[in-house]
């Protein structure tokens, strides 16, 4: 009998062995380069590079049981995006369909997102983007009344918190038509704090079970974003649908325009809740991290960037240059360490924003420069974040000098770059003083 019970434990321990053998070999067995070290809870931005430089352009890695695959190469990154987009349209699955972000365009699968796409595409025309401008213009000169004090009083202050409460006022104001006043109030505004909250609490265990055991997240129901959170922000757009149904109120805003493409009350919170995601946090962690370049190089203050990954699945099980691919496998293109390759850049980790000048566009190489991505599914708000940052960075360095002080570090040494998941953003601080020799110029200090 003990001989049959154990004789079953080996069979069983055997068979397990054979079974995650299998599962973790799937890249060697193809001779893909794989990667088994823990990625878990680590920067992209220092990870991925770093992979890549050991592994070079191709290399698969696993989460959990699933593999995955991530590329720096030219060719397949043309493939997946624009010329065999058809078989990598879906982002990867982070929410489940019974939470309302899933509606929003960025997490919306093939077909639906074609529909919800082609609806929001003519709010980033160029004629829309004209019309946001004022408002635009109106935030900002709010942001610098609001710091042209703390530039004259030596203060120490968060400027992260600034350039987030900028944005979110910018992207509340262009999805709602109100002003959410968080540059006015930043530190006790309930909605500001929970949509800062979505992108700076604690992600980890979220993280952990959405990217490591999917299949227990509806048994456990754990969402992706805190649905707490997730339900003020719903519940505060609904209230000014409700509003606006009841007093006949039309605005011509985004909130409006999907209000008048007819799509369902969830569609219409789904994609506003996206928007605001999507437009708020990377504008913000874009200032930031140009603020920081500026001050760390003086000389090019007169005259940008950091990124998230950009990621698709397999709609189906195919064959990507000879690579066999199951279906729903996530491919990774991780855009930092792509920007950092010296084969795209030389001296890739010098700020020298002279390749980006018109004079040196065709010195880049074809699909190496993708802050926004490309193809059909690139980023639909690049117009707009793109006309956002240069205003307020114009503005920024015609009412104050950012200057480095021993405190300030280098942006992709510091600072933690992915999006959703990154505490350490909130320690990216200015402190604001007035320097007498520029005269009534303030003096940004950027730790
Ligand atoms: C500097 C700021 C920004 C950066 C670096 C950025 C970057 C990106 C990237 C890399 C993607 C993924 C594209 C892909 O998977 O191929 C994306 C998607 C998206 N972005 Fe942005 N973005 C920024 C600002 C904005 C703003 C301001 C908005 C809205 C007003 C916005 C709305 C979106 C949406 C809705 C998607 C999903 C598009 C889709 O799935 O069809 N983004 N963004």
């Amino acid at each position: 009998m003990y001989t049959l019970i154990a004789f079953s434990i080996i069979l069983i321990i055997l068979s397990l062995i054979q079974f995650l053998y299998n599962k973790w070999t799937f890249w060697s067995r193809q001779g893909i380069p794989q990667d088994l070290s823990s990625r878990t809870g680590q920067p992209y931005q220092l990870v991925d590079p770093e992979a890549h430089r050991k592994h070079g352009k191709v290399f698969g890695f696993y989460e959990g049981l699933r593999p995955c695959l991530s590329i720096t190469d030219t060719n397949l990154i043309r493939k997946v995006l624009v010329t065999e987009f058809h078989s990598f349209v879906n982002h990867r699955l982070l929410t489940d369909p019974s939470e309302i972000i899933d509606y929003g365009v960025f997490f919306a699968r093939y077909p639906q997102w074609k529909r919800v796409r082609a609806l929001q595409n003519p709010l980033f025309s160029g004629g829309k983007l004209k019309s946001v401008k004022p408002m635009i213009e109106q935030i900002l000169d709010e942001l610098c009344a609001k710091l042209e004090p703390m530039a004259a009083g030596a203060q120490v202050i968060d400027m992260r918190t600034y350039y987030d409460a900028f944005t979110f006022d910018v992207i509340w104001t262009m999805t709602t038509g109100a002003n959410a006043r968080a540059i006015q109030n930043p530190h006790n505004n309930p909605l500001f704090d929970a949509t800062r909250k979505v992108f700076q609490k604690d992600q980890e265990i979220r993280d952990w079970v959405v990217f490591f055991l999917p299949f227990t997240r509806r048994f456990m129901k754990i969402t992706f974003f805190d649905s707490k959170i997730v339900s003020l922000i719903g519940r505060s757009i609904s209230h000014v649908i409700d509003e606006r149904m009841d007093k006949n109120i039309v605005v011509p805003d985004l909130l409006q325009h999907l209000i008048d493409t007819k799509l369902t009350v969830d569609e219409v919170l789904g994609q506003s809740m996206n928007m605001l995601a999507a437009g708020y946090e990377t504008t913000a962690t874009q200032l930031c991290f140009i603020t920081r370049l500026l001050a760390l190089h003086t000389h090019h203050q007169n005259r940008l960037y950091k990124e998230i990954r950009i990621e698709r699945i397999t709609t189906n099980a195919r064959d990507l240059d000879g690579i066999y691919l199951p279906k729903d496998t996530p491919i990774i293109i991780p855009i930092w360490a792509l920007h950092m390759d010296p084969d795209n850049f030389e001296d890739p980790e010098q700020f020298r924003p002279d390749r980006f000048m018109p004079e040196n566009r065709h010195l880049i190489k074809d699909y190496t420069l993708l802050p926004f991505a490309t193809g059909p599914r690139n980023c639909i708000g690049r117009k707009f974040a793109m006309m956002e940052l240069k205003y307020c960075l114009v503005k920024m360095l015609s009412k104050f000098e950012f200057q480095a002080c021993e405190k300030t570090k280098c942006p992709w040494i510091d600072t933690d770059v992915c999006i959703g998941v990154d505490e350490k953003l909130l320690l990216d601080r200015l402190s604001v003083r007035n320097r007498r020799r520029l005269s009534n110029w303030g003096s940004v200090f950027v730790y």
